[in-house]
């Protein structure tokens, strides 16, 4: 069973699947109580159930559709009927499913069916926010399109074809048991909750359950394409998965199956470049033309059925006043009413993130192995005359860089309101300079002043830096984050003439440098025990602040690098990477800065104590909320200078004092 996450064998073979929210909260009990065999076995089993439970649904729910006695009568769907009628026979037929759905559960999952199962929303949504659970659901596509992926890389098209093809199969199983999940009752349970108050019609009531129902089904692609442990899908999944297929068809030479996935592609973006002189290519290379040749079909029917849930959505956003988020970015503009079509272009172009997408290469490098899918390799160390650095591209989508942007745009507004507005930069007095650490922003996001989903974010982000670093640099020896800074400087306007100094001087991190000789001291007050930096950026759409390496002579200009969204610069924090930022002339860049180090005691608490505050209150041990609500905004630590370090002692009981790290 494709779909079926792998290595879940039942507890008690035979016996009927278990109401997988019960068998999750005993999980977690167990769990607690320290009972890790139990604990695991229980969450598996909950897993599970909730397959059973999406698959039963998917297979009742085809083959009730499947069923003369179920279906709906062929006349509803053509000719024209006396007036009146079709209502009778639409009616008629939704009894009739509902029945045949009823028996079907009935049938799979024993008296009471599905009802027995419910989940209820909210065990549900924390029951998706797990990582275990999202890891287990899709380890099984994934599995398949890395190994595919990373076929590709060593050339082995030929053994790639089908793990890639698997992978797509697979992929869209998981979008069918996400929809058939959509008709079950739990996802209905916000809504009643919300008309409790009003009691509308017939056909109101009918008709806002089924555009929940839409909304639900095209919320499916995001979810298939997120990737555990990511809050925001994969771009273009699908097209993405066709455009490797059809390489890779192409290269072994299968030229008929290329042609149909290029076709595929191009039902998504007709006027895709690469896709179109690919296809012409092909063409060429077929000879005589093979009129029978189309799109795949199981991408015509995905693409169809969307448009046509797409239709009536926007129909309903128009005239019903319903939302609709459109997850694709494929949608022909002509199936947005035109009413709609303004605003949203509006949403478009506020977006502040940049535009094209990193080119991906192709994956040469064994450590490639390591990395996360989407990620990739832009230079290596030799790419930039020298060692121990790189230059990786994919690790962040637009969104997260959005999200990200907002966070630091609403903690400096925040610092502005506390009397912080205007302070310059400790490296140049031509620009301004903030910096918001994680436990700052976890603060921020308790006190309601920015989402927590930002500060949220910075966590995982962080996180996927460390375990790229990690893998990249140092597989065989753990890597710690030291200190997390998500860091903005902005040119001051009117101060940009004749400007002669840096945005950040020539420096290595964990040494002082001695141009002169070319050496580099590791003792205080630089950081000794930073072993690997990290720059994360967020955007490019600011003058200057490129980011360059010299040589020891803190002169030589041996690489640079313009940031842009997503684009992580890695390197050891040595006398062997000094570096610096050339001035930023206009506008703002932003980069999240990272430094990882082999010392476990340097690992950065701050990171743990941001965690523990954002955790959701549902998961929270009790704590004293009166100690942590009382004092939060006195100890509020206002914004340090950044040039120096500083010791702060922190009066919390119990926390021993710490000396806090700073630029
Ligand atoms: O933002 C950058 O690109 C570099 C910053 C840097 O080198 C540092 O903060 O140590
Ligand atoms: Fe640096």
């Amino acid at each position: 069973e494709p779909s079926e996450p792998p290595g879940l064998a039942p507890l008690s073979p035979g016996a009927l699947p278990q109401a997988p929210d019960l068998l999750y909260a005993d999980g977690l009990r167990a769990y607690a109580a320290g009972a890790w065999a139990r604990a695991v076995a229980l969450l598996r089993e909950a897993l599970r159930s909730q397959a059973a439970l999406g698959r039963t649904r998917r297979d009742c729910g085809a083959s009730c559709a499947a069923e003369p006695g179920a279906a709906l009568p062929a006349q509803l769907l053509g000719a024209p009927e006396p007036p009146g009628s079709w209502e009778t026979l639409l009616l008629r037929a939704t009894l009739r499913r509902a029945d045949c759905l009823t028996r079907c559960a009935a049938r799979k999952l024993g008296p009471g069916g599905a009802a027995r199962l419910r989940v209820g929303s909210a065990l549900r949504n924390a029951f998706r926010r797990r990582e275990p659970y999202n890891y287990l659901q899709r380890a099984y596509y994934q599995a398949a399109y890395d190994t595919g992926l990373e076929l590709l890389g060593r050339q082995e098209a030929g053994l790639a074809l089908p793990r890639l093809e698997e992978a797509l199969q697979a992929s869209l199983a998981q979008m069918e048991s996400c929809r058939a999940g959509c008709e079950g009752p739990e996802e209905q349970q916000g809504a009643e909750e919300e008309e409790a108050g009003s009691s509308p019609g017939l056909y109101e009531a009918i008709a806002g359950h089924w555009i929940r129902v839409l909304q639900c089904r095209q919320r499916c692609v995001a979810d298939t394409a997120t990737r555990p442990g990511r809050s925001f899908p994969v771009p273009d999944f699908l097209p993405s998965q066709l455009r490797r297929l059809y390489e890779a068809h192409a290269q072994v030479g299968n030229l008929s199956q290329a042609v149909e996935n290029v076709l595929s592609v191009l039902l998504f973006y007709p006027e895709d470049e690469a896709a179109k002189s690919a296809l012409t290519q092909y063409q060429a290379e077929l000879g005589e033309p093979r009129p029978g040749l189309g799109p795949r079909e199981d991408i015509q029917r995905f693409i169809l059925r969307s448009l046509g849930e797409k239709r009536q959505l926007y129909y309903a956003m128009e005239h019903l006043g319903t939302s609709f988020e459109d997850p694709d970015s494929w949608t022909p503009v002509s199936f947005i009413p035109e009413a709609l079509r303004e605003k949203l272009r509006e949403d478009q172009e506020t977006r502040p993130w940049d535009h094209e997408p990193p080119q991906l290469k192709s994956l040469t490098y064994w450590k490639d192995v390591l990395l996360l899918e989407g990620v990739t390799l832009t230079h290596d160390a030799t790419q930039l005359n020298g060692s121990e650095r790189a230059v990786l591209d994919g690790l962040l989508t637009p969104a997260e860089c959005g999200v990200l942007l907002q966070l630091a745009k609403d903690a400096a507004g925040a610092g502005a309101r506390s009397g912080y507005r205007g302070r310059r930069s400790p490296h140049t007095p031509h620009e301004h300079f903030e910096g918001l650490t994680v436990l700052k922003a976890a603060q921020l996001a308790r006190a309601g002043t920015v989402g927590s989903q930002g500060a949220k974010l910075l966590l995982e982000v962080s996180e996927r830096v460390r375990t790229l670093t990690q893998a990249y640099f140092s597989p065989e020896r753990p890597l710690h984050l030291s200190f997390t800074h998500l860091v903005c400087r902005s040119a001051i306007e009117g101060e940009q003439e004749q400007r002669m100094d840096l945005s950040h001087p020539v420096h290595a991190d964990n040494c002082i440098l001695e141009p002169d000789t070319g050496e580099c001291w590791r003792e205080p007050p630089a950081y000794t025990y930073r072993d690997y930096s990290g720059l994360l950026y967020l955007n490019d759409d600011f003058q200057g602040g490129d980011l360059f390496f010299t040589q020891p002579n803190a002169l030589t200009v041996t690489a640079q690098v313009r940031p842009r969204c997503g684009r992580l610069v890695a390197f050891s924090s040595g006398g062997e990477n000094p570096h610096g930022v050339w001035a930023v002339t206009r506008g703002r860049r932003c980069a999240l800065a990272l430094w990882h180090t082999w010392a476990p005691e340097h690992k950065e608490q701050e990171w743990t104590e941001a965690k523990e505050l954002l955790k959701e209150p549902e998961e929270e041990e009790e704590e004293d909320e009166e100690e942590e609500g009382g004092e939060m905004p006195s100890r509020d630590p206002s914004p340090e200078p950044p040039s120096r370090k500083f010791q702060r002692v922190q009066d919390k009981a119990g926390k021993p004092p710490r000396v806090r790290e700073e630029l």
